[in-house]
This record gives C-alpha cells, sequence and structure tokens, in this order.
C-alpha cells in the first residue's frame, strides 16, 4: 500500500509550540585536542606517568596531557570530532530559499499526472514508412541527448554531496514522494556497511579485547552501541564496555593504566583519559582502522540497550532507515553531539520509534512505512520541528511502547528550571533523561522545521518541473549531504558476520541462562527445604522471587502491523550456535 501524495496535516500529535522564552544557551568551554603528544618514557608506570606538561597543565580547566602522551580531560569537549570533512554550514545545492520561519509551509497535495512523459510532445503518428523513421529516428535522437544530459549531471555530481543518486535516477517517477522514498533507499544503501568494513571493524574489537584482558585477565570486553545495532554511519565509533569479576576498573589509576598499556602495545592514539565524569571513560583512535573507540567501565545498560534496540528494529520497519537519515542529517549540522548539547544517537532512535509508534496512519494499516519512508521523514521533521510540544511533554515507553506523559509528572526531572528541553525516558531506567545534555534544542528544532520547509518546497518544484529538468536532481540532498570517501551501494551487512551482535546475543544468551539457573537452584533448594520440613507441619518457606516475563499486552497485540514483512530476503548466517540468537536480521531491516 502506498501514499500517493503528502500532507501535512497528519502527524499533529501534539500541537504545542515552544513560548520563545528561551534563555540562551551557555556558551561550550572549546577543549584543544592535543593531536600530536609528545612520546617520552613509555616504561613509566601509567599512574606515575601522569605528569603536568607545561603551559597547558596549569589552565584551570585541570586538562593535562601525561608524560607518555595521553590527555587527561577534566573538563570535556568533542566539537571538533566528526568523520569527514563537513564544513559545518548548509549547502543548499540547489539553492532553494527555506521560509525562514517556518510559519507559512504550504499544504503540498500532488496532483494528476501534468508530467507524463505522454504530455511532453512525445506522441509519435503511424503513418507513411518514411515518416515512420524519421520519427523514430527523432526520438532516437531525443533518448540519446536525454542520455547525455543524464551522464553530464552525474559527472558533475562526482564531487558535490548528493553521491547516493549516482547511476540511480528516480526523476521518472510520478508521484514525488516515491521519489523520495526510493533516495532514502539508496542512501541507505550508499552509506551501509561493505564487508571489508564489517570485517574491519570485527578485527578491531578482537584486538582490543585481547589487549584487555592480557592486562587484567578478570576481564572481558563488550560493544554496545551503534555498531551491535547497525545503526552506524561509516565513520560511527565503537562504543565498548570493559566488566570484570573483581570489579573496581573504572577507577582512575585504572583508566591510566589501559590506556598506557594500549599506548604501548600501538593499539591507541588521540587518547583521551577522562575520568572525572558520571561515567568515565577513555576515548582514542585505533591506528589501524583509524575507528574512534570509547571505552567505558563496569556497567551493563548499553548492552541491555543494544538488544532492546534490535528488537526494536526487527519490530518497527522504516526505523533504521529514518534513524540512518536523521543521524547524518544531524552530524553534518554539527548538530549529533552530546557534549555540544547535540541530539545523540541513542535519542535519536528514540524519537524515530516514538514517532513510527504514534503515527496514526501507521497504527491503523493505512499505509506502509517501508513504502512511505519519504512521507514518514518529512512528516517527522514536522512533529519536532514544529508541533511537538517540547515545554510540557516528556516521551517514555509503557509495557515496551512509546507514550507520552507530563514533564510535571517525571519526579527525577525535576524541578525543571528550562522547560524548553527535551525529556526522553531511558527504557532501560525511568529515572533517567537521555536527553538532558541536549541543550541546543533550539537549534536542533529550527534545522527539523527548515528541513521540512526545504523538503516540501523542493518536492513542489520538482512537480511542476518537465522531466527533461529533473534529470540528476536529488531531492534528499536538499537537507542531507555525504562527503566521505566514495563508496559503493553494497549493502553487504547479511554476507560477514557483525560480531558485535553475535557477541551481544550470546552475552544476553548466557545471563538469561544464569539467571535461570539461580531460579532453578533456588527452586530445588525450597522444593528440597520443602520435603525435608514435611513432619514439621508449621515450617512456612517463602517461595523464591521468580523474574517474571512480561506477556504481551493487548497494545502490543495491536502493534501486529509493525511488524516486518516476512516475505523480505532473508540470510542467515550461522554465529555457530543458533540458540544464541535474537531474532535480529539485517537484511530484514
Ligand atoms: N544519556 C544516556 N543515558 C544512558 N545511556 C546512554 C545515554 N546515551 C547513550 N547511552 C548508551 O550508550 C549507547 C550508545 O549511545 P550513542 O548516543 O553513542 O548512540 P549510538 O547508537 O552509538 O550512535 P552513534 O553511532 O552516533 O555513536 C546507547 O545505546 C545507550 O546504551
Ligand atoms: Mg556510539
Amino acid at each position: 500500500m502506498g501514499v500517493k501524495s503528502i500532507t501535512t496535516s497528519s502527524s499533529k500529535k501534539s500541537k504545542k509550540q515552544h513560548n520563545g522564552k528561551v534563555k540562551k544557551n551557555k556558551k561550550v568551554k572549546k577543549v584543544r585536542k592535543s593531536k600530536k603528544p609528545k612520546s617520552t618514557s613509555d616504561d613509566n608506570e601509567a599512574e606515575s606517568s601522569v605528569k603536568d606538561d607545561g603551559e597547558d597543565s596549569k589552565k584551570a580547566s585541570g586538562n593535562h596531557v601525561t608524560a607518555d602522551g595521553i590527555l587527561v580531560l577534566e573538563t570535556k569537549s568533542d566539537d571538533d570530532e566528526g568523520f569527514d570533512d563537513y564544513d559545518g554550514h548548509f549547502d543548499n545545492p540547489t539553492d532553494i530559499p527555506s521560509t525562514a520561519d517556518g510559519s507559512k509551509t504550504p499544504s503540498l497535495v500532488i496532483h494528476g499526472n501534468e508530467n507524463d512523459l505522454a504530455n511532453n510532445d512525445d506522441y509519435i503518428a503511424l503513418s507513411a514508412s518514411s515518416e515512420d523513421e524519421d520519427a523514430k529516428q527523432k526520438e532516437e535522437e531525443k533518448q540519446k541527448k536525454e542520455e547525455e544530459i543524464l551522464e553530464k549531471k552525474q559527472k558533475e555530481i562526482l564531487n558535490t554531496d548528493y553521491p547516493w543518486i549516482l547511476n540511480h535516477d528516480h526523476s521518472k517517477q510520478k508521484e514525488i514522494s516515491d521519489w523520495l522514498t526510493f533516495e532514502i533507499k539508496d542512501f541507505v544503501a550508499y552509506i551501509s556497511p561493505s564487508r571489508e568494513e564489517i570485517e574491519v571493524r570485527n578485527q578491531t574489537i578482537s584486538t582490543i579485547r585481547e589487549a584487555v584482558k592480557q592486562l587484567w585477565p578478570d576481564a572481558d570486553l563488550h560493544v554496545f552501541g551503534s555498531y551491535s545495532t547497525d545503526l552506524y554511519l561509516p565513520g560511527s565509533d565503537i562504543d565498548c564496555v570493559v566488566n570484570s569479576e573483581l570489579g573496581g576498573k573504572e577507577s582512575r589509576n585504572n583508566l591510566y593504566s589501559l590506556a598506557s598499556h594500549l599506548k604501548k602495545n600501538n593499539l591507541a592514539t588521540e587518547i583521551e583519559v577522562v575520568a572525572k565524569a558520571r561515567v568515565p571513560i577513555i576515548k582514542f583512535v585505533e591506528p589501524h582502522s583509524g575507528i574512534h573507540i570509547d571505552v567505558s567501565f563496569e556497567r551493563t545498560n548499553g548492552l541491555e540497550a543494544a538488544k532492546l534496540i534490535r528488537e526494536w528494529l526487527n519490530d518497527t520497519p522504516g526505523l533504521r532507515e529514518l534513524v540512518l537519515i536523521v543521524k547524518q542529517f544531524l552530524h553534518s549540522r554539527r548538530l549529533n553531539n552530546v557534549h555540544t548539547g547535540g541530539l545523540g544517537g541513542f535519542s535519536i532512535i528514540c524519537l524515530v520509534f516514538s514517532f513510527l509508534h504514534m503515527h496514526p496512519r501507521i497504527i491503523t494499516r493505512e499505509i506502509d512505512p517501508k513504502d512511505n519512508l519519504g512521507v514518514l521523514l518529512i512528516e517527522f521533521f514536522e512533529l519536532y520541528g514544529k508541533n511537538f510540544g517540547y515545554d510540557d511533554v516528556a516521551l517514555g515507553s509503557s509495557d515496551g511502547y512509546p507514550v507520552y506523559f507530563p514533564k510535571s509528572t517525571w519526579n527525577a526531572i525535576q524541578p525543571i528550571k528550562n522547560p524548553f528541553t527535551l525529556a526522553i525516558q531511558d527504557p532501560g531506567d525511568e529515572a533517567n533523561n537521555i536527553s538532558r545534555g541536549t541543550f541546543n534544542i533550539r537549534d536542533i528544532k529550527k534545522a527539523f522545521a527548515g528541513a521540512f520547509d526545504l523538503l516540501t518546497n523542493r518536492c513542489f518544484e520538482l512537480h511542476s518541473a518537465t522531466f527533461k529538468d529533473r534529470l540528476g536532481k536529488s531531492i534528499l540532498g536538499n537537507v542531507i549531504k555525504y562527503r566521505g570517501k566514495a563508496r559503493d551501494f553494497k549493502d553487504e551487512r547479511g554476507l560477514v558476520l557483525n560480531k558485535a551482535i553475535m557477541e551481544n546475543e550470546n552475552y544476553h544468551k548466557k545471563r538469561s541462562r544464569i539467571i535461570h539457573d539461580e531460579e532453578f537452584t533456588e527452586d530445588t533448594v525450597t522444593s528440597t527445604a520443602t520435603a525435608s520440613t514435611t513432619e514439621d507441619d508449621y515450617d512456612i518457606i517463602e517461595p523464591p522471587t521468580k523474574k517474571v516475563k512480561t506477556q504481551p499486552s493487548e497494545s502490543e497485540a495491536k502493534k501486529e502491523p509493525l511488524k516486518e514483512k516476512s516475505e523480505e530476503t532473508y540470510i542467515t548466517i550461522s554465529s555457530g550456535d543458533d540458540d544464541d540468537e535474537d531474532g535480529y536480521n539485517p537484511y530484514s531491516l
């Protein structure tokens, strides 16, 4: 089922606009990264090697470089992070003016077939044979010309910002919304990982894990975040966590020990130790792959979240596509970095998940999300750019499904100093607002609203253009750009195993076995105790606390239409232990 027109009216779940009384954001302190730290006595013990490094260390911030070249950040800013040469400015490839205030957005309805080829003087009359040949020749010439124009335009865009349209021309689509849907799919295919990229990530994780185990035999390294959910862009970092039997690896000294150990083994450059943060981490670049790695310590919440997000992906068609587009959109505007008030990957996932699960036309099965990604993207921008009531509404979940609730009833975030903030309840911890760092919601909202205007204007413009003028044009290119290394369009996630996913599945399987075994032991102990005390009629034995698995609720049953269609291409890869899979299938997404 496809939607054949774009309307602006369907996603007005909350019409409350912010009141405009927004305090100016505090300026974020910039901390200069030490790109080429001086390498000195590598042999020093990590703990003792934390020394002052001249003038830098005298800064009030307390940031300094250790003797073995590790940057220690007492305060942290990541605003120079990024994986390509984005300039942070919005370069509109078509120079279509945006309706700056976003208030007068035209309602967009695509009419009949004015642009059909049949209306473009393509009619060839049947008559005498010489005329036939003439007409045929003319037609061939015309086609040749069109191909030349397309080729020329495609050559031009090689150096521009929307390479996903190369050899993927959808300009002849009757419905503009379908054109945008195809472009979104092409973009996702374009940035999806190749076999080599997955292998490099797998290898990188293995190498770091070995090094961690070498230093701490009681510890292991697990991956969470976008690599373990297949929601990574080509340059995304890998989020890892070190957990240990003895615990305590998050101590300041241990952080330095690991940083130093990785450096000595040539496994880390550009190392930063963020020891004082709420979640202490080490950040570095693995030099062989060039991948940015974040390592946190002694936590399991990210591992839980990874499993949950994979379940969301399985149950929510369109989630992966829209998340990747929104990530890229925010990245190219440098609005994705939580350290500078941006919107992080986890928050983006929650916003899109909530949007899709509460969309009236998806709930009622009126539309198939995969066939309507274009309309949905526009409506996502409309909702969070124009209509969402940031002042009053929080996003949360109930029975595993997203809900809205009043911010005023969320005790954990009281008192609310600035009402114009995004509040998203962590699905794994109801006291945690995962978007509390997103203090720049004003710019994010503005960017979303601008994207809505740009996309709808572009759709209008291309709708009334001739097919000749549409050739080589992009709709999506009006709001996102990609300036990484040239890529092919191969999504090879089905060809090679993503070890982070497999290991996360194994981790959860193992954990549920442990819980089961514990319960079983408790049951056995209890029944033994019961048996041995049967003669003692008055001994009351408390039943063991059971971990109750939630039954699917009524609302879950209603959500059935969001389940992925089974006729999709399905390639399974054996992880060596079939039992350990949680049903995640990259090619069904
Ligand atoms: N504010 C937060 N509170 C609790 N956990 C968080 C928070 N932010 C991130 N996390 C955890 O860290 C993981 C990675 O978060 P992140 O924002 O880096 O998203 P990501 O999917 O890895 O995106 P990206 O590819 O942009 O890095 C999340 O899946 C979540 O488990
Ligand atoms: Mg991440």
